[in-house]
Order: C-alpha cells, then sequence, then structure tokens
C-alpha cells in the first residue's frame, strides 16, 4: 500500500483508548484484516480511511497525511471507504448514490453518471440501478456499497465487511470481483473461508494491537498439526488469539 501508522493513539472516550501506540504500515496487495468483536478494526480501518484522526501519532497514505488539511482531498481520492454500516442518502436511487460518491471523490458529474451504472453492474444490482437505496434489502445496500467504493477507481480499498448480509451467490461474486481488482485491498471480516485463494496477507488485531502480521501461508501454519483440512484458517487465528489470553 502502504498506509502507515506512526505512534497512533485514538480513543472515543478519554481514558479508554481503543489503539494507544499504533506504528505499523500495511503492506500492498490484498490484506484481510481479522479478530475477535471489540477488537478495533473498525476503528483502525476508520483513521485510515481519514474519517476519523489520531488523537496523538499520524496515519499517512504515501507522503500525505490526515493531519494535514491541505492532503486531505488528495488523500481521499486516492482511497476507497466502505463504513461497516452504509448511510443511504435519502431518495437516491442506487446508481445516483453511486454517481455522487464518485462526484465526492473528485470525478466529473458526466464521469460519475457513466461509472456508476458499471460499477451497479459489477455487484450484480444493474437492474435495480433506478431503484431507492433506502428500500434495499441489508445484502442489497452492502452491494452498493461495494459499488461505490469501486466506482471512482481508488488505489487503496478499505473494505469493513463488506460481505456481512450477502448470501451465499453474492459472496461468490464478490470474491471473483475481488480476484480480478488491481488496487491495494484492506478487508475486515469474521469470515476466514478461502484466505488462500483470496488475499496476500493477515493482519490480526486485538485490543487495539497487532498480534500477527504476516503472508497468509504463514499464517496458515500457525494452525496445530493434524487440523482438520477445513479448519485450518480458523485454528490459525485462534491459535493468534488465544497467545493474546495467555499473555493477558
Ligand atoms: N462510536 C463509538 N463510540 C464509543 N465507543 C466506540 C464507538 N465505536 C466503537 N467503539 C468502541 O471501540 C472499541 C473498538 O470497536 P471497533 O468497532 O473498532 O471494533 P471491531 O474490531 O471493528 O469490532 P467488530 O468485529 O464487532 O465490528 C470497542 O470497545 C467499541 O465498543
Amino acid at each position: 500500500m502502504p498506509i502507515g501508522f506512526h505512534a497512533a493513539a485514538f480513543g472515543y472516550r478519554r481514558r479508554s483508548p481503543v489503539i494507544r501506540d499504533l506504528t505499523f504500515a500495511f503492506p500492498p496487495g490484498r490484506t484481510v484484516f481479522l479478530g475477535p468483536n471489540g477488537a478495533g478494526k473498525s476503528t483502525v480501518l476508520s483513521l485510515a480511511a481519514s474519517v476519523l484522526r489520531p488523537q496523538t501519532g499520524t496515519v499517512a497514505y504515501g507522503r500525505r497525511r490526515t493531519d494535514r488539511r491541505g492532503d486531505l482531498a488528495e488523500y481521499r481520492r486516492r482511497i476507497a471507504w466502505l463504513p461497516q454500516h452504509i448511510e443511504s442518502v435519502p431518495r437516491l436511487t442506487a446508481r445516483e448514490q453511486v454517481a455522487y460518491v464518485g462526484w465526492l471523490k473528485g470525478m466529473n458529474r458526466r464521469d460519475a453518471w457513466d461509472a456508476s451504472l458499471g460499477a451497479l453492474e459489477r455487484v450484480e444490482l444493474a437492474d435495480m440501478a433506478d431503484q431507492k437505496v433506502r428500500r434495499m434489502s441489508g445484502g442489497q445496500q452492502r452491494r452498493v456499497g461495494v459499488a461505490q467504493s469501486l466506482v471512482h477507481q481508488a488505489e487503496v480499498l478499505l473494505l469493513d465487511e463488506p460481505t456481512a448480509g450477502m448470501d451465499p451467490r453474492q459472496r461468490r461474486v464478490f470474491h471473483e470481483i475481488l480476484g480480478g481488482l488491481d488496487q491495494h485491498v484492506l478487508l475486515s471480516t469474521h469470515d476466514v473461508a478461502d484466505l488462500e485463494d483470496t488475499y496476500d496477507h493477515v493482519v490480526v488485531l486485538n485490543g487495539g494491537v497487532i498480534r500477527y502480521a504476516g503472508a497468509v501461508r504463514d499464517f496458515l501454519a500457525l494452525a496445530p498439526s493434524g487440523t482438520a483440512p477445513g479448519r485450518i484458517a480458523e485454528a490459525a487465528y485462534y491459535a493468534t488469539v488465544q497467545e493474546d489470553a495467555a499473555c493477558a
């Protein structure tokens, strides 16, 4: 990528920081971001998206820092962000909402409008382009969110649980989209199936601290020997998280 955190600290409330002193460069390529509920994944992704600013320390993409006002527009043009909870703009159709995000990210209106249909086609929602987002199901809204993150050709995609609520077919479509992307991707999920086919790197966060960062193959090797083939990723994940429990 890399989006780099340097000595970054952030908490929603004083005296309860979510991250305390995070120095870490997310790797280039496709990275899956794992960790238990409340680990701080969404917070870290929001900081990386510049939606939140660190209270101390910095978050940067190349030379551009989220704490410098002059850098923000360019930073945001290069980075796409799918939050965990999508805000639908009242009364907008799927196509209007996707085009609106393209425009917010610096595209001209015509290009954003043209690109919006292609982005909706990729998530198999072209036939619902004229429907109001508010009236769509949770999984359909999630797919509109994925289309929003694809519309403006960002260099980095930050995706917070993009497949939550998607049915199995749409999860497969999403994984095909992911496989065809040439952008850097940082994606949080609780779904550890197909890690080897989909991602280059694994990062595990717990208690606001990076507990593991490495190649998918090295991560999977953390599973105890004798683990059933279908449970290797899960066992590797527990190995990283249980070490935390042992250290606590
Ligand atoms: N808006 C908020 N106001 C106050 N505290 C918050 C807020 N959002 C998150 N937190 C707290 O920050 C901590 C980290 O939450 P975060 O959502 O980043 O975790 P997560 O790893 O993304 O969890 P999950 O897997 O459940 O989505 C949790 O203790 C949570 O309660």
